[in-house]
């Protein structure tokens, strides 16, 4: 395994901010941390980290005990913190070369590290810029490429696509993914489910500083009642029908929103067939069905009982 973590709790003052949180990332995964703003996502990295004390629990890092002094184990971990640290007197390229220098010393090694990291990022046409010239995307990217360039067999991203364009987004998260590509091992922090669910292979969703469900989305969407959610445009729709509609075999819940009928099905087939003989008997007028299989939204409102959405 590449990290342990046995039985970590931390808290700030009276405030709980991790408890209970049990992990193994083994190598080539890219693990996602999920869950909502305050949910103890950068805490557990940090803890991991050996960034901050911690109340109890183990870690171990490449089967070594991890330690705020482990420098040898800090020499193969990179880490992408959500808040930008770059120096605003170096240029991109000297940003880059300055943290690259911090582990590898050869120049001509750290040379080439250096381009690669500012190709991989995107930021060619960017080298001679300082930070405070460079947009928020361009800035994360420079951020990540300063965490990264050196390729560390591990690496930590705490919500590297916060307040990004859709185009830098993107390009990171192509550059996670080129990076496990690669062979890095990812630990990931995100509260967007959707980012998560494209290039994490397995994920840990958080609430309120405890572990709620492990696993590959798709044994997390296992793990919930709600199997296909079916959406009907009907222009006209009494609600006195709705209990009939939460009566049909295989319906878990139905509500109409303007001219929308959302509903949610178990897992057993046939859910869109019901709908539309149903639809059909009453003589509503319908258009534009469609059906979707449940997203971690969905797993977390089923477990928590509340949105994972902003
Ligand atoms: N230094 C601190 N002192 C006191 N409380 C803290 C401190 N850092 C975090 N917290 C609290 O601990 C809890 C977990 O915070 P943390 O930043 O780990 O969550 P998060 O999931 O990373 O959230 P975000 O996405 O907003 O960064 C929150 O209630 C937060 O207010």
């Amino acid at each position: 395994m590449i990290i342990e973590v046995e039985n970590l709790k931390k808290s700030y003052g009276s405030l709980v901010a991790l408890e209970d949180l049990n992990l193994s990332v083994a190598e080539g995964e890219v693990f996602g941390l999920l869950g909502p703003n305050g949910s103890g996502k950068t805490t557990a990295i940090n803890c991991i980290l050996s960034l901050l004390d911690y109340d109890h629990g183990r870690i171990r890092i490449f089967g070594k005990d991890m330690a705020p002094d482990a420098y040898d184990l800090k020499q193969d971990i990179g880490v992408v913190m959500q808040n930008v640290a770059v120096f605003d007197e170096l240029t991109v390229q000297e940003n880059i070369d300055y943290f690259c220098g911090l582990y590898v010393p050869d120049k001509k090694r750290k040379k080439e590290l250096v381009e690669e990291a500012i190709l991989f990022t995107g930021l060619e046409d960017y080298r001679k810029f300082y930070p405070k010239k460079l947009s928020g995307g361009l800035l994360r990217r420079l951020n990540i490429a300063c965490g990264i360039a050196h390729k560390p067999k591990l690496i930590f991203l705490d919500e590297p696509t916060v307040a990004v364009d859709p185009q830098s987004r993107n390009k990171i998260l192509e550059g996670i993914l080129e990076l496990n590509r690669q062979g890095s091992t990812i630990i990931y922090t995100s509260h967007y489910m959707e980012e998560v669910e494209t290039i994490c292979s397995r994920i840990m969703i958080l609430d309120k500083g405890k572990p709620i469900a492990t696993g590959t989305k798709e044994e997390l969407k296992n793990m919930i009642a709600t199997g296909t959610k079916v959406t009907v445009e009907v222009p006209i729709f009494s609600d006195a029908l709705l209990p009939k509609v939460r009566a049909l075999p295989g319906v878990i819940s139905a509500d109409r929103q303007g001219t929308r009928l959302h509903l949610k099905s178990s897992k057993e087939n046939g859910i869109l067939e019901r709908v539309i003989t149903f639809l059909n008997d009453e003589g509503i007028a319908y258009s534009n069905i469609y059906a979707e299989l449940p997203t971690l939204n969905d797993v977390f409102l089923e477990i928590t009982g509340k949105e994972l959405r902003d």
